[in-house]
C-alpha cells in the first residue's frame, strides 16, 4: 500500500526546514512511520547541475537558464533521490515529508515566465514530465508557507543557506524573490495547496503557531497512528 507524500513549500526564507523537521519528529514520536527528505539533495552527486546553476556557472541571473532547462536539473536530482532513498519506503506505506519538491519548480521556475498562456503550458509540461513521464509520486498534500518577501529577507539576513554561506543566484536577486512569492500565491490558489499565513497583521507568527496549524490539518488527513 502506497504511503503519503506531504510537501512543505514556500519561497526562500519561509521556514520550510524548521517546519518540516518539526513535523517529521512529532509524527515519528506519535508512532507514524515517517521520513523527511529535502530538495535540492546537496549531499548527492545528482545535485551537480543544480549546484552549477545556483553558483552562476551558466549565467549570473536566474533567467540566464530558462524555466524548462533549470527544471530538468532539479527533476533529475529528485528522481535519483526517489529511486535510491525512498521509493520502497513510500510504496510500503511510509509517510514522506518533503522540504521542497516539484512544487518548487512551479514556484521558482514558473516565475521566470511572464506570459500567462506560456506559463500554463510550462506548468502542464512540468507535471507531465516529473509525474507522468518520470514517475515521481504526486503529493497528497502541499502546505504553502506564505511568508511575505519583506519578512523573509530579514530572516535570511546573515543566515547560512543549505549549500554553504555564499548567496546563490536566486537569493542574490531581490526582485526574483518578489516574483516568486506573487507567483506562489497564485499557484497555491489554483492548485489547491493549503496556504498557511506566516504573519498576522504584519507580525510574524511563532514557529509553534505555524507548526500547530499544519499539524491540525495534517491529522485530519492521516488520522492517528
Ligand atoms: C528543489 C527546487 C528548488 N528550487 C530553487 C529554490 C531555491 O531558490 C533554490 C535553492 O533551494 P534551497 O537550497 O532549498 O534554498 P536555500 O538556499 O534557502 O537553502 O532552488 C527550484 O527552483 N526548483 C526545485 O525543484
Amino acid at each position: 500500500m502506497r504511503g503519503k507524500l506531504i510537501v512543505i513549500e514556500g519561497t526562500d526564507g519561509s521556514g520550510k526546514a524548521t517546519q518540516s523537521g518539526k513535523m517529521a519528529a512529532r509524527l515519528a514520536a506519535e508512532g507514524f512511520t515517517v521520513r523527511k527528505v529535502d530538495y535540492p539533495n546537496y549531499q548527492s552527486q545528482s545535485s551537480a547541475l543544480v549546484k552549477m546553476y545556483l553558483n552562476g556557472e551558466f549565467g549570473e541571473r536566474p533567467e540566464d537558464v530558462n524555466a524548462y532547462a533549470a527544471s530538468a536539473f532539479y527533476a533529475v536530482d529528485r528522481i535519483a533521490s526517489y529511486k535510491k532513498e525512498w521509493e520502497e519506503f513510500y510504496l510500503n506505506g511510509g509517510i514522506v515529508i518533503a522540504d521542497r519538491y516539484t512544487t518548487s519548480n512551479m514556484i521558482h521556475q514558473a516565475a521566470k515566465i511572464k506570459d500567462k498562456a506560456e506559463k500554463e503550458r510550462y506548468l502542464e509540461w512540468l507535471g507531465d514530465f516529473e509525474f507522468t513521464k518520470c514517475g515521481l509520486p504526486v503529493p497528497d498534500k502541499v502546505f504553502f508557507l506564505a511568508m511575505p518577501p519583506a519578512v523573509s529577507r530579514e530572516l535570511m539576513r546573515g543566515r547560512e543557506n543549505k549549500a554553504g554561506n555564499v548567496k546563490d543566484i536566486h537569493e542574490q536577486d531581490s526582485d526574483y524573490l518578489s516574483y516568486c512569492f506573487a507567483n506562489a500565491c497564485d499557484i497555491a490558489a489554483t492548485f489547491g495547496w493549503h496556504r498557511v499565513d506566516c504573519t498576522d497583521s504584519g507580525q510574524i507568527k511563532t514557529i509553534e503557531q505555524i507548526h500547530e496549524e499544519i499539524y491540525q490539518e495534517l491529522h485530519r488527513m492521516i488520522g492517528r497512528a
